[in-house]
């Protein structure tokens, strides 16, 4: 079921083309100002087809055209500037006349350049000495300023000093004032003279003391100002030690720009020497030129005489020639002219002998042709009868083994059979189907119940199933959905060793050879046609001695390159020669992007022109991308297509890149997702293409995948202990509880949620989240189940995750199953409460669809095709209808914690609230309905758009 993958589409051309061309306009469907020539039908290729498949539509809507579609590269403003090809023309005679005039005008270029940088110098230089007088000016200036202030620093010391000095001798008096003023006071009153004395000395020392005090107050003030004076000096000083500083970083500066200087001088000095020399050297030249044109004209004189020469000398040889046989003649002639009469006779007697033998020869001829005809056709009869010999044998030994079971066997069968179906476990049709392989004794359904022997019964269900159809993992619903809507949908694949064939009805091989082209020759491809889920198929095996699709696995061969463009080819080759006039070509992924390029290039000059393109990426990771060289083998034209607005891949000129072909050359291009199709637009995303996608991007569009929701239904999921649906969501406890008990789990209370994990353990997917969300969800009180199914190339992680896994053996909440289960994957779907889809990035992503279906309710990063199907339930800027689950933006274990912690407590505060939430997310319409709507919508526009212009 998962495997939607790659699906290739090809046709093929005898000879490679001898020019590319581009018609104007119509390339792009989506842009309305297109104008296109061609009309189309649908020829469509299928992702779910494991690789390389091709599905033609052919919609009744869109009958009776008749087009010549204009290609999808016309509207690329790149192809119009380019030249028609990058070959530049080299004159041979005059190389060395060139060469000399190449380096002159370089020399000539960097003289010119090292004169203007000269001169620039000089400038710098000029500007440099200038600014170096100002500075000096400024110094000098500053110098004389600080000199006067320094002047006026010792002036105000020296009177601060006197200052200082008044000051003591004040004091002093003061102290000689006290001491009298105590002996006056000692004396008493008595002294009237001495009173009188007293007052005058005091009424002095007070007057002196008051003019001391203002001249203190003054010299304080002074000092004040010559201190604030000193402080502003002291910042001169540093600009001034600044300013110096520049100076001499400015001084360096000129030093260095004079060495420059002095540097260029002595380069010009050697390129004008060089000047000279060339010149001198073009003198030599062109005397020696000369001197080879004369040499040449003597050269030529003597071949011109050589060859006369050689001419006369051979003459003269056949002259000689002539003699000799004319000599020889002559002596014969004397010789035989005697015998002349019998040797007549001999002769007609000859003639008769001969004539006779020739008879011989003829009836001899026709016997022996009569001998080999018997011949043959005795051994046609004898192989004929071996061949039925050997069926009759090979049908004998099966029938005996098959009728060597006893009755009961069969009996035993019919019985399960019957049982399966009373207790809804399958359906109706798939009964009846069974039964009548039971009846009839055929052999594979007894080979089918003695390999499920080990098996529970789940999977000899789903082992019988197969047996009647059911197919899931070879067709998507986008052909049903197609088909559904009354288009008519055929499908070309490569005939895999490795397809599961029991899927194939009326699986035969076509008495024809579909002879297609490929490294400089025809190869045969037998044609097999059946049907698979009601879908017509075309099987491609090509009689290649590479076996091509004989490797036991669909992609990952070293030829890949190869083996798909060879499909590709075959594919259209045999649209041509069956008379098919598709209106859409479908192409999926890069197996089969070299149909884009071949259709326009090969096919529609050969009349194969009915068709649009249409080619979707499943996943822009996988490119395909080769030596530019390996696109000849289908015969493309490498010189025309490694161009950097064709299929030349961005990041390597010798290289090819067959995605960038399709974009370039198809009429639609489509991806898996609205949000992917954004992050393919940035640098960040694009995976290398972003730019080709911008330039095309009018005709790109993503397109949600769907599921399909017959096989992906829990109300008749016969994988399911009970069924259930929207409505009734009963069930789905009893899942988690059936499921709880089958891996031997703790049953837990109720408020204690499932959390599960189905996925490839990729490092797209996230595994570090994957991880942590284990342990998180054990914390926080939960339950986990993780299903992965890890590639062969993921053995570290293979190990990590089973020493995970052993960790968790018997754990009562937790458990790791490291495997591939389909039927284990719908038992999870069902039993979960919440799904856990980390990825680092997602093109689309089946498994949140699938998980709301089931009612399981999806945490997801906001990635690609997971940020267009989960909205978060707290999200108010997104329309409550449309809220469906958890999301978080970081690719780190904050963010997931946030979105599960959110998670757990709607689960256990808002129980009713978590039920409308399942019952909402189970009725989500994720079919491939809707999305095979868009795609027809594409396809109608195409189509209209391309009879349009053809009518203009
Ligand atoms: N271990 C597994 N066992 C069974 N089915 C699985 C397993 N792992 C993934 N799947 C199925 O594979 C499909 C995954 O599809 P998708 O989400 O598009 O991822 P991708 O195609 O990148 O692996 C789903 O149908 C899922 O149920």
């Amino acid at each position: 079921m998962q495997n939607k993958k790659q699906n290739a589409k090809k046709f093929n051309v005898d000879r490679p083309p001898t020019n590319l061309k581009f018609r104007p306009n119509g390339g792009n469907d989506s842009d309305s100002n297109n104008s296109s020539k061609d009309s189309t039908v649908l020829s469509n290729s299928e992702t779910d087809l494991k690789g390389g498949i091709t599905i033609a539509v052919e919609s009744k809507h869109l009958k009776e055209k008749e087009d010549t579609d204009s290609p999808a590269i016309n509207e690329d403003p790149m192809i119009n500037t380019l030249p028609s090809n990058n070959i530049t023309p080299v004159s041979t005679k005059s190389d060395g006349e060139q060469l000399s005039g190449v380096h002159l005008q370089d020399l000539i270029g960097m003289i010119r350049n090292a004169e203007k940088n000269v001169q620039l110098l000089n400038l710098a230089r000029v500007r440099a000495l200038e600014d170096l007088a100002k500075i000096i000016e400024e110094k000098e200036a500053l110098q004389t300023e600080i000199n006067v202030l320094e002047m006026k620093l010792a002036e105000t010391d020296g009177r601060l000093k006197m200052a200082a000095q008044e000051k003591i001798r004040v004091e002093v008096l003061e102290d000689q004032l006290e001491k009298l003023r105590s002996e006056l006071s000692i004396r008493g009153s008595s002294m009237e003279h001495a009173r009188d004395m007293n007052s005058a000395v005091s009424a002095s020392q007070s007057d002196a003391v008051n003019y001391f005090s203002q001249e203190l107050e003054l010299l304080r003030a002074e000092n004040m100002s010559l201190k604030d004076e000193l402080e502003l000096l002291k910042g001169d000083l540093v600009n001034i030690r600044e300013t110096g500083h520049r100076i001499q970083m400015l001084e360096q500066e000129r030093y260095s720009l004079e060495s420059s200087l002095k540097d260029f001088e002595f380069k010009l000095a050697a390129s004008q020497e060089d000047v000279s020399n060339i010149s001198s050297l073009k003198l030599e030249c062109k005397s020696l030129y000369e001197k080879v044109d004369s040499l040449q004209e003597l050269f030529d004189n003597t071949t011109k005489h050589t060859d006369e020469a050689f001419k006369v000398l051979q003459q003269n040889q056949e002259l000689r020639k002539k003699v000799d046989q004319l000599e020889e003649s002559l002596s014969e002639a004397n010789l035989y002219r005697l015998s002349t009469e019998k040797m007549q006779q001999y002769g007609v007697l000859m003639q008769q002998k001969i004539k006779l033998l020739e008879e011989r020869l003829q009836k001899s001829d026709a016997d022996i042709h009569s001998y080999v005809q018997l011949y043959q056709d005795s051994m046609k009869e004898f192989q004929d009868t071996l061949s039925n010999l050997k069926e009759r044998i090979d049908k004998r030994a099966e029938d005996e083994s098959v009728q060597d079971k006893p009755s009961e066997f069969w009996s035993n069968l019919l019985l399960m059979v019957d049982g399966w179906f009373l207790e809804k476990k399958i359906l109706a049709d798939e009964a009846r189907l069974l039964r009548e392989m039971i009846w009839n004794r055929e052999g594979r359904i007894c080979d089918a119940y003695l390999s499920s022997k080990e098996m529970n019964e789940t999977e000899i269900i789903t082992t019988f199933l197969r047996l009647v159809g059911g197919l899931g993992d070879v067709l998507t619903g986008l052909s049903k959905a197609l088909q559904k809507k009354g288009h008519l949908v055929e499908i070309v694949l490569p005939k895999y060793d490795c397809m599961n064939y029991e899927l194939i009805r009326d699986f035969k091989a076509l008495d024809v050879a579909v002879e297609s082209y490929f490294d400089g020759r025809l190869f045969k491809n037998k044609i097999w046609v059946g049907t698979v889920e009601g879908l017509p198929v075309y099987f491609i095996e090509p009689h290649h001695p590479s076996k091509f699709f004989w490797r036991g696995q669909f992609y990952g061969e070293h030829d890949d390159f190869k083996r798909f463009s060879f499909f590709s080819r075959a594919a259209l080759e045999l649209l041509l020669q069956a008379g098919k006039r598709p209106d859409i070509v479908h192409c999926h992924d890069w197996q089969t992007a070299f149909v884009a390029p071949l259709y326009w290039d090969l096919y529609v000059p050969k009349g194969l022109s009915s068709a649009r393109i249409c080619f979707t990426c499943h996943n822009f990771a996988y490119q395909g991308n080769a030596p530019a060289s390996e696109l000849a083998s289908c015969g493309l034209d490498v010189h025309q297509l490694n161009r950097q607005d064709r299929m030349q891949d961005n990041s390597s000129r010798d290289r090819v890149n067959a995605v960038k072909g399709a974009i370039v050359f198809s009429n639609i291009v489509t991806t898996v997702s609205p949000t992917y199709a954004q992050e393919m637009l940035t640098p960040e995303g694009g995976c290398g293409l972003h730019p080709t996608l911008n330039l095309h991007s009018k005709k790109f569009v993503g397109i949600l995948n769907g599921i399909d929701a017959e096989a992906w239904n829990p109300a008749t999921d016969r994988f399911l202990k009970v069924q259930y649906h929207a409505h009734d969501i009963e069930g789905k406890a009893e899942n988690k509880e059936g499921l709880r008990r089958y891996l031997g789990m703790t049953s837990a209370s109720g408020d204690q949620p499932l959390v599960a994990c189905i996925t490839r353990l990729v490092p797209q997917k996230g595994v570090h989240l994957i991880r942590h969300a284990l342990f998180r969800t054990l914390e926080l009180g939960g339950q986990f189940i993780l299903l992965v199914w890890i590639m062969a190339l993921g053995i570290l992680l293979m190990r990590e995750f089973e020493e995970i896994g052993n960790h968790f053996r018997d754990h009562e909440h937790a458990r790791l199953l490291l495997k591939y289960d389909e039927s284990l994957s719908h038992l999870i779907y069902a039993a979960s409460d919440m799904f856990i889809i980390p990825s680092l990035f997602e093109p689309c992503g089946l498994t949140q669809m699938i998980a709301m279906r089931y009612g399981s309710i999806p945490i997801a990063r906001k990635t690609g095709g997971l940020n267009d199907s989960v909205f978060d339930l707290d999200d108010n800027s997104i329309p409550v209808q449309y809220r469906n689950g958890f999301t978080f933006l970081t690719a780190d274990e904050q963010a997931f914690n946030s979105a599960l912690e959110r998670a757990f407590y709607h689960y256990k505060n808002n129980v009713d609230e978590w039920k409308q939430l399942v019952q909402k997310v189970m009725t989500i319409d994720f079919s491939w309905d809707s999305s095979a709507l868009l795609y027809e919508e594409l396809y109608m526009k195409s189509v209209t758009r391309a009879k349009t212009a053809n009518r203009s």
